[in-house]
C-alpha cells in the first residue's frame, strides 16, 4: 500500500537537499509525498512557523521528513515575533517525539576529513539518544525589566522513558550525561537512571559522565562511548560536536521517535544560510535520514541498508562536497549515491 510521507523542506538549503531525497526514496518504494510550508517559509505565508493544518497533516502521515528551518531573515530577539524554530519545537511536541536518535558512524574513507587524528576516530560507532520534548527548550521562560530566564524542568516519567530508550539501544554500555554536581534536574536524572538500571537493565554497564567532561572525551577518546543518553540541550550540543568525528555536520542524520503516530526524520544540521542557494550543500545527512525513515518508520531494513551502503560506497570512491574539502556539488553527490543504489 502507498505510504504517505509529509515533506517539510523548510528554509535555506532545505529545499535543495529535499529534492534529491525524494528522487532517492522514489527508487525504493511506493510513496506519496505531501509537501508543506514549514518554519520561515510558513511565517512568510501564514505568519506562523507551524499551522494547525500542517500539524494535522503530519499527524495523519505515515512518516515526516524534514530538512531544516531558520535563517537571518527571521532572526529576532523580540519574543512577540514568530521564529522558525518554534515550528520545529512545536511539531516535535505535538507528535510526542521524545526520543531523538543521532547515530555517529565515521567511515574510514573520511578519516582525513576530520580535524581529529585517524587513531582517535578509528573504531568510533556511537549513538546519541537525546531527550527531545523536555528540559531547557520547553521549560518556563520569560523576561522582566533587565532580567531573562529559562528553566530546565524534567519529571520522573520523562526521564524514565528516555533512559529506557537508551538502555534498549545499548548492547554493552550506556553513558548517562548530566550536570549532577550543579543542577537539581540532573540529580533527579541520575537517581532515575540508577533505579532503571538496577531494576530493569543491570546486565548493561552504566557510567555517569558530567557534560563538560563528556564534551572533552568525545574529542579525546570517542571509542569509549557506545550509547549516550542525555537531556535536550546537552544532546543538541554534543551531537553537533560528535559530527566532526565523521568529518562534517553534513553527514549526521536523526530519527525522532516515541509518539503514538509517525516518526520524524531530519538531518542534525540547520538551514546553513551561508551556503543556501548555491547548490553546494551536502545532501548525505538528508539521505541518511531517509534511510532512518525507511528503517524506523516503515521497517524497510533492506532499503535502509541499501541507502547507507550507497552513501558509503560513494564516499569510498572519492565523493567530496565542499564541507568535506572537495568540489562536488549537491547534484554530483546525489548522482553518485543514486548510481550506487
Ligand atoms: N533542525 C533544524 O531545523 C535546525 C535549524 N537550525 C537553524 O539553522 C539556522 C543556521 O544555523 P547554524 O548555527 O548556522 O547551523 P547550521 O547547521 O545550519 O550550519 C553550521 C555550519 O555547517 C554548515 N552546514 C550545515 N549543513 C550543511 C550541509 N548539509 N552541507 C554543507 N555544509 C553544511 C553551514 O554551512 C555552516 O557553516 C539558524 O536559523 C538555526 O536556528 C539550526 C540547527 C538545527
Ligand atoms: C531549534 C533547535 C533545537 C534545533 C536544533 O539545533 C536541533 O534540533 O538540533
Ligand atoms: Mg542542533
Amino acid at each position: 500500500m502507498t505510504k504517505t510521507i509529509a515533506l517539510l523542506p523548510g528554509d535555506g538549503i532545505g529545499p535543495e537537499i529535499t529534492a534529491p531525497t525524494v528522487e532517492l526514496l522514489n527508487k525504493l518504494g511506493d510513496f506519496s509525498f505531501e509537501e508543506h510550508l514549514f518554519g520561515g517559509a510558513s511565517i512568510d505565508a501564514h505568519g506562523t512557523a507551524l499551522t494547525d493544518e500542517v500539524t494535522a497533516a503530519c499527524q495523519r502521515a505515515d512518516a515526516v521528513l524534514l530538512a531544516a528551518v531558520g535563517g537571518p531573515k527571521w532572526d529576532t530577539t523580540d519574543p512577540a515575533k514568530p521564529r522558525p524554530e518554534q515550528g520545529l519545537l512545536g511539531l516535535r511536541k505535538a507528535l510526542g517525539l521524545y526520543a531523538n536518535l543521532r547515530p555517529v558512524r565515521p567511515v574510514p574513507a573520511l578519516y582525513d576529513a576530520s580535524p581529529l587524528k585517524r587513531e582517535i576516530i578509528d573504531g568510533t560507532n556511537l549513538l546519541v539518544v537525546r531527550e527531545l520534548t523536555g528540559g531547557l527548550y520547553f521549560g518556563d521562560r520569560g523576561r522582566r525589566d533587565d532580567v531573562a530566564w529559562d528553566t530546565m524542568i524534567y519529571s520522573v516519567e520523562e526521564i524514565e522513558r528516555i533512559v529506557r530508550t537508551g538502555f534498549k539501544a545499548a548492547r554493552k554500555k550506556l553513558t548517562s550525561v548530566d550536570k549532577a554536581n550543579v543542577l537539581e534536574s540532573s540529580r533527579l536524572w541520575r537517581e532515575v537512571v540508577l533505579r532503571v538500571h538496577r531494576d530493569e537493565f543491570s546486565h548493561i554497564e552504566l557510567e555517569h559522565v558530567l557534560v563538560d567532561n563528556a564534551a572533552m572525551q568525545l574529542i579525546s577518546n570517542p571509542t569509549a562511548f557506545e550509547v549516550i543518553v542525555t537531556e535536550n540541550m546537552f544532546g543538541d550540543i554534543l551531537s553537533d560536536e560528535s559530527a566532526m568525528l565523521t568529518g562534517s555536520i553534513g553527514l549526521l542524520p536523526s530519527a525522532s521517535l516515541g509518539g503514538d503516530g509517525p516518526g520524524l526524520f531530519e538531518p542534525v544540521h540547520g538551514s546553513a544560510p551561508d551556503i543556501a542557494g548555491k547548490g553546494i550543500a551536502n545532501p548525505l545527512a538528508m539521505f541518511l535520514s531517509a534511510a532512518l525513515l525507511l528503517r524506523h518508520g516503515f521497517a524497510m531494513e533492506d532499503e535502509a541498508a541499501a541507502v547507507e551502503s550507497a552513501v558509503d560506497r560513494a564516499l569510498a570512491e572519492g565523493l567530496r562536497t565542499a564541507d568535506l574539502g572537495g568540489d562536488a556539488n549537491t547534484a554530483d553527490a546525489a548522482a553518485a549515491v543514486l548510481n550506487y543504489l
